[in-house]
């Protein structure tokens, strides 16, 4: 199992993510062959920059599958592999069951794809692209993408070359969603979008699964990935980080209190019972006021005998909300939370003290 690579703040996440290097390791299980894409070992580098580095990755049928991060972590470069746009450097992967080295063609028959830099031609009207591009894929369906279009409010009788930003990226929307495929690729899928039409899109996204298509989406809104997606994998500068599926996300929850003194802190810690040691993780903020001193406590599993254990404790001004998308991104980058955002939305104006090195 792999620890987690940038911090031990998750209490027992990293025991909930699964190790990438996993992925399709049993090529023969149901698991592997149920899988829509898998990577072994991939990697792709432009001259010596290494741009994807020995990716293990399997995305499982049926599933909305989450790439997360940040600018230039190779999310683009990894789905263009996938499609036979680009040729890898190393590794294998297999897409719907083909390898996109020897057979691209069967894979875009049977996948729909919307790149983050759609393209669309400025000379034709609205209609005129939804025609084109339904008669050239097998899966097209001019009907179902003049239907889409209507639902994300879009005027197809305009000229692609008078659509504002956001028009362009309704068109690339309704031309890709209606394809009739196993596989949906969608790169950044809202960008440009208002946030109602945002709204709509993953609403599509989550009927386009529903319908039975495995969707893979990248995005940096971390609160989209939240709401669709079943899992969700990490990159970081090329590297496939962590992967975590979202059923175990929504059992992590991060409790913020107060303690008198550190020897409420001790008193606290110590009374944890060794069956919970492996699913809480109590630790101090380093931040006091005049009363007491504040303490972060990270849950994961079911709550409920995290509670009973909390409700004996002395803590005070308890706030409990979702770990979130947020601490696991936050955490794979290295980013420490904002104490101070932290305290002063528990302590609503009261003077504090804090200090770099923890509880003192
Ligand atoms: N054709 C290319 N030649 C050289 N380097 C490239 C090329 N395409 C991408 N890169 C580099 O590879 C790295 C990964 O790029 P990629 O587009 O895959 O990132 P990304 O995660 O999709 O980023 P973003 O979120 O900004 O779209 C970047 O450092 C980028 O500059």
């Amino acid at each position: 199992m792999n620890s987690n690579p940038a911090s031990g703040d998750l209490p027992t996440a990293d025991t909930l993510a699964r190790d990438p290097a996993d992925a399709c390791s049993t090529a023969n299980d149901a698991d592997a062959s149920a899988a829509v894409v898998c990577c072994r070992h991939l990697s792709k580098h432009y001259g010596s920059y290494q741009a994807l580095a020995d990716c293990n990755l399997s995305v499982p049928a049926g599933t909305v599958f989450g790439l997360l991060g940040p600018n230039g972590a190779g999310k683009t470069t990894l789905i263009r592999l996938l499609l036979g746009y680009l040729s890898r450097s190393a590794g294998t992967v297999t897409v719907c069951g083909h390898d996109p080295a020897i057979d691209s063609v069967a894979i875009r028959s049977r996948t729909a794809y919307l790149p983050g830099d759609a393209r669309l031609p400025r000379h034709m009207n609205g209609k005129t692209v939804l025609k084109f591009f339904a008669e050239i894929h097998p899966g097209g369906n001019l009907t179902r993408s003049l239907e889409l279009s209507e639902r994300l409010e879009l005027d197809t009788k305009r000229r692609v070359g008078f659509m504002s930003t956001g028009m362009r990226q309704k068109l690339a929307l309704a031309t890709v969603l209606s394809l009739d495929c196993d596989l949906l690729i969608l790169d950044e899928p809202t960008a440009n979008l208002d946030p109602t039409v945002r709204s709509t899109v993953l609403d599509l996204v989550m009927e386009a699964n529903a319908d039975g298509r495995t969707v893979i989406l990248s995005s940096h809104v971390l609160s989209e990935i939240e709401d669709t997606c079943h899992q969700v994998a990490f990159l970081k500068a090329g590297r496939l980080v962590k992967e975590l599926q979202m059923a175990d996300l929504f059992q992590l929850h991060r409790v913020n209190g107060f303690v008198a003194d550190q020897d409420a802190f001790d008193g606290l810690k110590h009374s944890l019972p060794a069956s919970l040691a492996e699913q809480i993780q109590v630790k101090p903020l380093g931040i006091r006021d005049g009363m007491g001193m504040a303490v972060q406590i990270d849950t994961a599993g079911d709550l409920n005998p995290c509670l009973q254990w909390l409700a004996d404790r002395s803590l005070q001004r308890v706030r409990i909300e979702p770990y979130g998308l947020r601490n696991v991104y936050d955490s794979v980058h290295g980013i420490q939370p904002k104490s101070s955002t932290l305290y002063q939305s528990q302590t609503a104006g009261t003077p504090a003290t804090q200090t770099a090195g923890g509880t003192e």
